[in-house]
């Protein structure tokens, strides 16, 4: 299992006080069993103590030498092995084991670690300051030295030589040069020559080998790399003592798509920076709506125009905080616990895309959803009927969601035949979190931003009245970086609509 979303992770709190209480009632057992043994032990003491006095005295009375060898045997036997054996933890082991399967796994460590180094790389975050507890500027927890080798360790393991080093520079700053960790350093040393070597940087490598020498003169893979390295670069025709040591400047090794511009622009807006300006922005209002709809006539909702071409709006205060528990609680059985796998590669998904968890709510489950679907119909003026059911999102650790359409493009056909109402037409995507850091939901295409706000709902049409897709509307999910975010998704379809797009949200277009 892993741990994919925070509303899960939670329970490993849960876990950790059951665990905390059969713990604290195994040591009062223990504590008892080691009281009996302790008194064993001081009557031993004493009554030896007392025969050693005069062993051959005490000896020379038969009773004494018959009772000496009962308390060896049958006495031991009887009152004193079963002490020693009783030995309760199996009793406890049981619940401990029972607490241990809401605990999360060592894959669950290297989907945690991997989603650090993403936020480290999406928000340029600084591998000082993250050690020091600073994401961007909000704090946390820092990490000791150990915490940041085992960081390094961890995405060592996954190939990761890149943050391998960063991880391992970080972890030997810390350390600085106490003679009382010398293994360590010299761990340490062996991981970042050999992380450096692995991405291309040979002279740093043995420069950073024969430091390790110097420490430990006797370490033999060390000295066996120091003369590959060597041999290496002499083939290369390089002089093999000229490094000046200084750390080179490392790049980010990244795929293509993660070179491309949508990637960067999509990174860059996560970061909160401008990318373009948005087009006729001064054009922008913002006002109430009602729609005439009897729902809203009384209490009008805020509508704040976000972009006009597309047109992509944010209504404010349409979901209250209770309304939002409800679904919180309602959703949370249903998140799917289950590792999502990449259908192409089997590889475990948590790594690139989505490693939010979410669930379809049942349409009339309950009257929060019922309430919830009349005002979302109120302020779209869309059939919900034929729309999809409410989909709820919590995003885990780093969870994010990268750049993509919501509708189906032409060539994938299928994508919604099995719902058999046609194309999504239009998205409403209410926010149920503020998010501390991070998280915002961005479109590349128009350098637009738009950070969570707990009780707003984003609203944009995908398709064009004749049915073509709407290409600038192509968005993400930026990953979190402090926070929690939950998100519920209604994603209407083109069947039911064709009667009322023109009555109320759209665009004069
Ligand atoms: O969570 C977000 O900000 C966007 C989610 C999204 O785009 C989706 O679920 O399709
Ligand atoms: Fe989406």
């Amino acid at each position: 299992e892993v741990f994919t979303s925070l509303a899960h992770l939670e329970a490993t709190f849960y876990a950790e006080r059951d665990i905390a209480a059969t713990l604290k009632s195994f040591i009062s057992q223990e504590r008892a069993r080691l009281d009996q043994l302790e008194k064993i032990a001081i009557d031993y003491e004493k009554h030896s103590a007392a025969a050693l006095q005069n062993p051959n005295f005490y000896l020379a009375n038969p009773v004494n030498a018959f009772l000496l060898i009962k308390r060896f045997t049958l006495d031991w036997d009887q009152n004193v092995a079963p002490i020693l054996n009783n030995n309760t933890w199996n009793d406890f082991n049981q619940d401990v084991q029972f607490a241990r399967q809401d605990l999360p796994s060592f894959e669950d460590l290297t989907g945690a670690a991997i989603a650090l180094m993403r936020l480290q790389d999406t928000y340029h975050l600084d591998t000082s300051k993250v050690a020091h507890g600073n994401l961007g500027g909000v704090m946390s927890t820092s990490l000791s030295v150990d915490d940041c080798f085992d960081l390094a360790k961890l995405s060592y393991d996954e190939g990761d030589f890149y943050h391998t080093a960063m991880w391992v520079e970080e972890a030997l700053a810390m350390l600085g040069n106490h003679e009382s960790r010398k293994d360590k350093h010299v761990e340490m040393l062996d991981y970042l020559a050999f992380s450096y070597y692995k991405q291309g940087y040979l002279k740093h490598a043995l420069t950073l080998t024969k430091e390790l020498l110097t420490l430990d003169p006797t370490h033999t893979r060390a000295f066996n790399n120091k003369r590959y390295f060597e041999d290496m670069l002499i083939k290369q025709g390089e002089d093999i003592n000229s490094d000046d040591g200084q750390r080179p400047a490392v790049k980010r090794v990244v795929d293509e798509y993660r070179q491309s511009k949508e990637f960067q622009t999509y990174e860059a807006l996560c970061r909160g920076e401008t990318t373009q300006k948005i087009k006729d922005e001064h054009k922008l209002k913002c006002r109430y709506i009602h729609n005439n709809h009897p729902l809203l006539i009384l209490s009008p909702v805020k509508l704040e125009e976000m972009h006009l071409d597309p047109w992509i709006v944010l209504i404010h205060d349409i979901i209250s905080d209770s309304e939002i528990n409800d679904i919180k609680i309602l959703a949370t059985p249903k998140l799917n616990r289950a590792t999502v796998q990449n259908s192409q590669t089997g590889q475990l998904e948590t790594a690139t895309y989505r490693i939010s968890k979410s669930a379809w709510l049942k349409e009339g489950d309950h009257p929060t959803i019922m309430k919830l679907n009349q005002r979302i119909e109120a302020i779209t003026g869309l059939d919900v009927s034929t729309a999809e059911e409410l989909q709820i999102a919590n995003y885990g650790l780093g969870g994010h969601y990268e750049p993509h359409f919501d509708f189906a493009r032409k060539e994938e056909k299928d994508a919604f035949k099995s719902l058999g109402t046609g194309n999504r037409i239009a998205t409403y995507l209410a926010y149920m979190t503020d998010v501390e850091a991070g998280g915002a939901t961005v479109f590349p295409y128009l350098g637009l931003k738009l950070f969570p706000k707990k009780g707003s709902a984003a609203f944009w049409y995908n398709l064009y009245r004749n049915g073509d897709g709407i290409y600038n509307t192509r968005h993400a999910a930026c990953p979190v970086l402090v926070g929690v975010k939950w998100v519920a998704n209604k994603w209407f379809h083109e069947r039911g609509q064709e009667w009322r797009r023109s009555c109320s949200l759209s665009p004069d277009e």
